[in-house]
């Protein structure tokens, strides 16, 4: 494997010149001794393919550019296409015998990544008893890994793991055996499990680009532009309760300039993390009583958008993300919180996701990294008061009504985005599962990772370089 510019890998071959045929058997032999060795990487796979995502090019991308790399690699699969929307999801749910496999490769976009996710998340809590409408329920990680052949109109989770969206380079990931532990977080409304979330769930601006897009999907993936144009002029903002508990001290600061991601170095990600943990946690008093008593910080405002971001999202669109120092198995998501502002403070807010700027240094902009919250919608709120009180319905005194007369474009509720799956609830609350998946990943590697052999990540035995070769030979 050579790396190549922006994060993208591609085959390399070595060519061994031997003087006889002995020395050159001796050669295969040696070789195929070491590489068994390495037990990470993953022998049997089974594959979907959604032929309708993105372009509609997942099947050519397989055939052209993956199988015939899992040929050589020695790694069989089993593949099966998708006849319909959640075809994947169910046969994971119930039929699929995982036994037999190392990992599950989906080749789609971010929604036929979201049906895997959903079929192997579910299959194990089901197997190991575990009820998953119970929004506190301590969930069983995902024995198998899931490899990602980005084939889709937006590719999110691929770039946000592997730094680039290029079928190559995650078929090379998977055939190496990465291994990238990614946190979940789970949804629910009142004590029912909604959905399961690894990307952006967002309300307000986010969560009417995306229902107004839904509306417009023969356009492709243009329509979230034009849908982001409409809605940004719209200028909708929604007010509501925002608590959340705050994540552990030594999980870094969603505007530290660390940038980690997640990678295998990374301590927030890693075990060593609560080592660290435990000699700050002796030093802040402060914050030692409030994650003793875990306690909810309560926020009350008018939102142009309520996004949380549980790992970078970045994309093509915006190369650094929605949160560019957000870990990927941290066990937090950044809660991102827009008020009410101008338009054009809004634009400016937007525009810094697309250039170096931080778009958190803004007086309507706040972060905070956490391991749940909980959002009411103000009209949830009203609704209850309004049970509560008879005087305030004799009046005539309707919640509606006062929303919708005091905030002349405001209406009264927006849908949350669920890795671009709409809701059906605004009243939500969400829990960060730490590493409950694993990705053939290694998440965005800094300039000097990439300097070196990709073997040498792989450990001794397959630290082959060409010249080693020679001088032995
Ligand atoms: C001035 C330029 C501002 C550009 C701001 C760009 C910020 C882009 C942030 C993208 C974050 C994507 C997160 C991805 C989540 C995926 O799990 C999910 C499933 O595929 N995709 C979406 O939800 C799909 C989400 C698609 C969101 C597209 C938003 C487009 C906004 C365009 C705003 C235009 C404002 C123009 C003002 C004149
Ligand atoms: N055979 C099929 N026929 C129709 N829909 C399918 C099929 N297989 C999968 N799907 C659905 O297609 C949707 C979009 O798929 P995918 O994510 O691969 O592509 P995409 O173009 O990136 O779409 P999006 O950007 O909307 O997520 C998924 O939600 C998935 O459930
Ligand atoms: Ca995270």
């Amino acid at each position: 494997v050579r790396r190549t510019s922006g994060h993208q890998w591609t085959c390399s071959d070595v060519t061994f010149h031997c003087t006889s045929q002995r020395l050159c058997e001796q050669w295969i032999h040696v070789i195929n001794e070491q590489l068994s060795f390495h037990t990470n990487r993953p022998r049997s796979l089974l594959v979907y393919i959604n032929p309708y995502g993105g372009k509609r090019q997942g099947r050519r991308v397989y055939e052209q550019k993956v199988a015939p790399l899992f040929h050589r690699a020695h790694i069989s699969a089993d593949v099966i296409v998708t006849e319909r929307a959640n075809h994947a999801r169910d046969h994971l749910k119930t039929e699929a015998e995982l036994d037999k496999y190392d990992g599950v490769v989906c080749v789609g976009g971010d929604g036929m990544f979201s049906e895997i996710l959903h079929g192997l998340v579910t299959r194990t809590q089901a197997d190991s008893g575990v009820d998953q409408d119970q929004p506190d329920a301590e969930l069983v990680p995902c024995s198998l890994h899931i490899g990602i052949i980005p084939a889709g109109s937006t590719d999110c989770i691929c770039f946000a793991t592997v730094g680039t969206n290029d079928p190559v380079t995650s078929a090379l990931h998977i055939i190496v055996g990465d291994s990238q532990p990614m946190d979940v977080c789970s949804v629910h409304h009142n004590n029912s499990f909604l959905r399961y979330s690894v990307s952006l769930l967002g309300y307000g601006f986010y969560g009417d680009v995306l229902s107004d897009s839904e509306r417009n999907r023969w356009q492709g993936p243009a329509r979230y532009d034009l849908s982001g144009v409409k809605t940004f002029l719209s200028h909708n903002y929604y007010e509501g309760t925002v608590s959340f508990l705050p994540a552990e001290s030594n999980k870094g600061d969603p505007r530290d300039e660390l940038k980690l991601n997640g990678k295998p170095v990374c301590l927030v990600c890693s075990q060593q993390g609560s080592t660290l943990h435990a000699q700050k946690y002796k030093n802040l008093q402060g914050q030692e009583r409030r994650e003793k008593a875990n306690e909810l910080l309560v926020i009350h405002g008018k939102f142009l958008a309520i996004n949380a971001a549980n790992m970078s999202c970045a994309c093509p669109r915006s190369p650094k993300g929605l949160s560019p120092s957000a870990h990927l198995a941290d066990g937090n998501t950044d809660l991102i919180l827009v008020r009410k502002c101008s338009r054009l403070d809004f634009f400016r807010h937007l525009l810094r996701h697309t250039n170096k700027d931080d778009q958190f240094d803004h007086s309507f902009v706040e972060v905070h990294r956490v391991r749940r919250f909980r959002f009411q919608p103000r009209h949830h709120e009203l609704a209850s008061l309004e049970d509560l009180s008879e005087g305030l319905k004799k009046s005539g005194f309707s919640p509606i009504c006062v929303t919708q007369t005091t905030c002349n474009y405001s209406t009264t509720h927006s849908s949350w985005t669920c890795d671009g799956e709409i809701l059906p609830h605004a009243d939500i609350q969400v829990s960060v599962h730490r590493q409950l998946i694993r990705l053939f990943a290694r998440g965005i590697e800094e300039e000097q990772q990439q300097q070196r052999s990709v073997f040498e990540d792989l450990g001794p035995h397959l630290a082959l370089e060409p010249s080693l070769h020679w001088t032995v030979d």
